[in-house]
């Protein structure tokens, strides 16, 4: 296994302007997480842990700093080049689900597949939907799936392509708790079946318990409680 850590932040900064003024929402972040870990990003409402994500997954650019994943400094790809690295190192989980209503399941889980040219990409999408138990659920559309299975789809779809890094904001803020916790675990034992990197924003100290990390965002920095953590270690 490769020493290159999956993630390296440094000195994340991120202005965004509103109609109230610039709002300076991160504020100086620094990360590294390593191959195949399990972080889970803990903070209060607005500390900035979703903006951490989006700057992440490229779908914010930060105001200043770097952004390497698995080794790669992404920080100034163009959009085109980040929505290609998206699409072959990065699974990405919404609390929404954020499925297209007008597809299949299985259409929703094969379509990055065909996108990067994947052979057989019907094949293996409902290979992940049967790994998440909805193989009798292929044709629904996501208005005929529950609330859990519509992220199970998602979960499906996040891991099709076997991603460096999961990530993942508040999978289960909008599932009941047993559902939730199902979901939950089929997370982790996706993972665990492909050991990539899973970055998890929760707001649920339980799920931030099975997790080998926990990040603490407040007011846009990582809290001094992380440093004393990594001190410590
Ligand atoms: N597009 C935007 N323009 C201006 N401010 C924004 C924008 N998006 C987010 N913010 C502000 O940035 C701050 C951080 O938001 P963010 O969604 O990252 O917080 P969070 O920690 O994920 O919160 P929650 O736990 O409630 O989801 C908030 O104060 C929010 O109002």
């Amino acid at each position: 296994m490769s020493d290159t850590p999956a993630l390296q932040l440094q000195d994340i900064h991120l202005k965004l302007a509103s109609q109230a003024g610039d709002v300076n929402i991160l504020k100086g972040i620094n990360l590294e997480i390593h191959r195949g870990e399990t972080i889970a990003i803990v903070g209060p409402s607005g500390s900035g842990k979703s903006s951490m994500m989006m700057v992440i997954a490229g779908l914010e650019r930060s105001t200043s700093g770097r952004v390497m994943i698995s080794g790669k400094d992404v920080t100034n790809f163009s959009e085109d080049e980040l929505a290609l690295f998206r699409r072959d190192h990065i699974g990405i989980v919404f609390q929404d689900f954020h499925l297209v209503p007008t597809m299949t399941a299985l259409e929703n889980v094969s379509i990055p597949l065909e996108f990067a040219n994947t052979p057989n990409a019907y094949v293996k999408a409902k290979e992940q939907l049967e790994a998440v138990g909805l193989g009798h659920r292929l044709e629904h559309y996501p208005s005929q799936l529950s609330g859990g299975e519509q992220q199970r789809v998602a979960l499906a779809r996040a891991f099709a392509a076997q991603p460096d890094l999961l990530l993942a904001d508040e999978p289960t803020g909008n599932l009941d708790g047993e559902t939730g916790e199902k979901v939950m675990d089929l997370l982790f034992n996706r993972h665990k079946a492909q050991n990539n990197t899973l970055l998890l924003i929760t707001h649920d100290p339980k799920l931030a318990e099975k997790c080998d990390r926990t990040i603490h965002v407040q007011d846009g920095r990582i809290s001094d409680h992380n440093l004393k953590e990594v001190a410590a270690s």
